[in-house]
């Protein structure tokens, strides 16, 4: 696997799945695959899973690894071409990236979605340099419009709790005080389409996912509706992603707190569990009996970032 970014990466994911599986029963069985090998992970952006995690994974794997928090330590880049540099920024990626690819085997890339330039963000420009010229597999840790290691390790999860072989899953919008990226949710309905459950997507008008993401999927407005006979509850928030509304790029749309995620939204499912990324913003996304209760799932999806990131990179290293 020369890049994971998308599903179709992993390839059929009855088998993704069953090597997540295999990896769980003894995670360090493959620690020869890593030998010498050397991780680099670049985070233009903060992370406390998929740092922690990917790193776990990479030294189950037997791999040496190095982390680049870019804006604390390191140059600061310059990312536009055709500029003059004469601000603060002292290198430019075109330099910076191919240097890094000299020192590692496998780069992975933490570069979150500017939220102002939806062709800019949408075009993944910054990973996609790194794709292009560091001469390295790139594995994406939450791109501009995509987070696979976590929509991977969700599925997973949803594989080992659910009590009927084609689950109802629903990716519900909660409301947030901040306008953050769609690449989480992006991902998760990539994932969900493409595994055999029954996906539903709902949010308020105007936060329509791009259609890449989506296609196949039932988009109700109701949340009650969406909600009900519900086995899985995936709650998200995310900014408009301008597709019915361009001009809106990027915007907080609506604060609307009957979207926030109680125990009377989860009466009206089926039993199901509450499922969440992290990091979460209790009172708005989700209420504390929820996410406290014995039907969240939010601790071992998390445990599972590990596993995902592992069989990613057990990928990589077999196709060096
Ligand atoms: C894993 C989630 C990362 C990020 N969350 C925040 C708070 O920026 C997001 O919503 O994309
Ligand atoms: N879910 C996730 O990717 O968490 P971090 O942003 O803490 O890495």
């Amino acid at each position: 696997m020369k890049s994971f970014f998308n599903v179709q990466d992993i390839g059929p994911l009855d088998k993704a799945l069953a090597e997540a599986l295999e990896v769980k029963r003894d995670r360090f069985q493959y620690q020869q695959l890593g030998k010498n090998k050397t991780l680099l992970m670049i985070f233009f952006n903060n992370s406390l899973r998929t740092r922690l995690s990917t790193q776990k994974a990479a030294m189950n794997l037997g791999m040496n690894v190095i982390v680049l928090d870019v804006n604390a330590g390191a140059w600061k880049l310059e990312t536009e071409r055709g500029v003059i540099m004469d601000g603060d920024k002292s290198e430019h990626l075109l330099e910076a990236i191919p240097v890094m690819g000299s020192y590692c085997d496998v780069i992975a890339v933490r570069s979150f979605a500017g939220l102002s330039d939806r062709e800019f963000d949408y075009a993944e420009t910054i990973v996609n340099q790194f794709v292009k010229y560091s001469g390295r597999p790139v594995v994406a840790m939450e791109t501009a419009t995509v987070h696979p290691l976590q929509a991977f390790a969700d599925l997973i999860t949803i594989e080992e709790h659910k009590k009927t072989a084609r689950p109802k899953v629903v990716l519900t919008w909660a409301p947030h005080c901040r306008a953050l990226p769609q690449a989480v949710p992006n991902s998760f309905a990539e994932w969900m389409t493409a595994a055999d459950v029954d996906f539903v997507i709902t949010h308020p008008e105007g936060y329509e996912l791009d259609p890449r993401f989506t296609k196949g999927a039932t988009v109700e407005y109701d949340q009650r509706k969406a909600l009900a006979g519900a086995d899985f509850v995936y709650a998200k928030n995310w900014s408009c992603p301008g597709v019915t509304r361009p001009e809106d790029y990027g915007k907080i749309l609506s604060s609307d707190s009957s979207w926030t995620i109680d125990s009377e939204h989860m009466r009206w499912t089926n039993d199901g569990y509450f499922m969440h990324c992290l990091p979460v913003r209790r009172g708005l996304i989700v209420t504390d009996d929820v996410i406290e209760s014995d039907h969240s799932l939010v601790i071992p999806e998390a445990a599972n970032r590990e596993i995902s990131a592992e069989v990613v990179l057990k990928r990589v290293l077999e196709s060096l």
